[in-house]
């Protein structure tokens, strides 16, 4: 199991002092002497926390060594090809709030998976919550300068909608495991994967129009697809608490699990149960096929699975019942 850690961006080799840039006033201002990569790149919110002064408090000279207290822990199953790779966020003192650190590994979790291509990814929390959203702490302290240039801001959003669409668009199937609560970011990041499996207690909520903020990680847009534009604007409007039934009822919850079951295990179970021995190369088509623009696509993605090892087994197992 990869535990990238987000100490991992604290271990500096001593010789190298902690880059400082200065403060966001003339980061704003000199765009042209900013880093590079920050402006215009998708991942520019990864290149900007490399040149921002280290978090208050933190030694940028101390070789962290202890476990990360909050990281991004991916699981990669029997590896490459698997039937289920899982992502857990593991920041449970804050309800698995995303540090800017882990919004860089999230990054990487969203790369490895569409590397290693397994059927599905479980993404999770740690301690009974999904995600409480942005670190509101750190985000305070990293992105939101009192001079209130909107830069970092526009760094994470960009950062974070970019890793969101790549969760989205990847061939594997997504599943958000929510027990206790999917707020803010953490609704944002729910409603990026393909299904949501609600344990009795989750509850979503975008709460951004409370943070005097809308959504920035495409979750508004998802939203709509999602429930539909009205049911979206009155959530997003009134930042209201959606509980597994009305979850339920406007198609925001796929499965709600038993009382005894964490939505993690429950969703686990109910794959290995359709996929007892293997994963099925069919599966990592499927959202080829519901986005095919045209028959022609459907049909072409229907060939390149005819004749082929997984379907001429099955075929012979059915005729082998009769
Ligand atoms: C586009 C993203 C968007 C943005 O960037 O604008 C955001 O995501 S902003 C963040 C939006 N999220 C929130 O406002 C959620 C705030 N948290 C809560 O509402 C509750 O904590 C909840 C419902 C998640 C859990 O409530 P519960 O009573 O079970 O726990 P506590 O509230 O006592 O929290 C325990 C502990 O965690 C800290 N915490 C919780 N959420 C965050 C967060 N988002 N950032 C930083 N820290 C968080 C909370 O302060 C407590 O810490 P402690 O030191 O124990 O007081």
């Amino acid at each position: 199991m990869l535990a990238v850690s987000a100490a991992a961006r604290l271990l500096r080799p001593r010789s190298l002092p902690w880059p400082r840039l200065p403060p966001a006033r003339s980061l704003a201002l000199d765009r042209r002497k900013s880093p590079p990569g920050i402006y215009g790149n998708p991942s520019k919110f990864r290149t900007m926390l490399d040149f921002l002064p280290a978090p208050a408090g933190t030694d940028p000279d101390a070789i962290v060594t202890s476990p990360a207290a909050s990281s991004i822990v991916y699981d990669g199953g029997s590896g490459p090809g698997a039937l289920i790779h899982k992502v857990e966020i593991m920041a449970p003192a804050s309800k698995n709030a995303l540090t800017p650190d882990m919004m860089v590994e999230l990054e990487d979790a969203v790369k490895r998976c569409e590397k290693e291509a397994p059927s599905f990814l479980v993404i999770t929390g740690a301690g009974g919550t999904f995600c409480s959203g942005a670190n509101i702490r750190m985000a305070k302290e990293a992105i939101m300068p009192d001079d209130q240039s909107t830069d970092g801001g526009q760094a994470m959003a960009e950062h974070m909608t970019f890793v969101l669409n790549r969760l989205r668009d990847c061939s594997t199937i997504s599943v958000a495991a929510i027990d206790g609560a999917a707020y803010g970011g953490g609704a944002e990041l729910a409603t990026a994967c393909d299904f949501r499996v609600m344990s009795p207690g989750a509850r979503i909520k975008h709460v951004q129009s409370k943070m005097g903020v809308t959504t920035g990680w495409g979750g508004g847009r998802r939203l709509a697809e999602i429930v539909g534009r009205r049911n979206a604007l009155r959530m997003l409007t009134f930042g209201e608490t959606v509980d597994v039934d009305m979850a339920v009822r406007w198609g925001l919850c796929d499965y709600v699990t038993p009382e005894d079951e964490t939505a993690a295990t429950f969703i686990e179970n109910l794959i290995r149960e359709e996929f007892p021995r293997t994963a099925s190369p069919v599966t990592r088509s499927w959202k080829a096929v519901v986005d095919a623009k045209s028959e022609r696509e459907e049909i072409d993605l229907f060939t390149t699975h005819w004749n082929q090892p997984a379907h001429r087994f099955r075929f012979d197992e059915a005729m082998n019942k009769k």
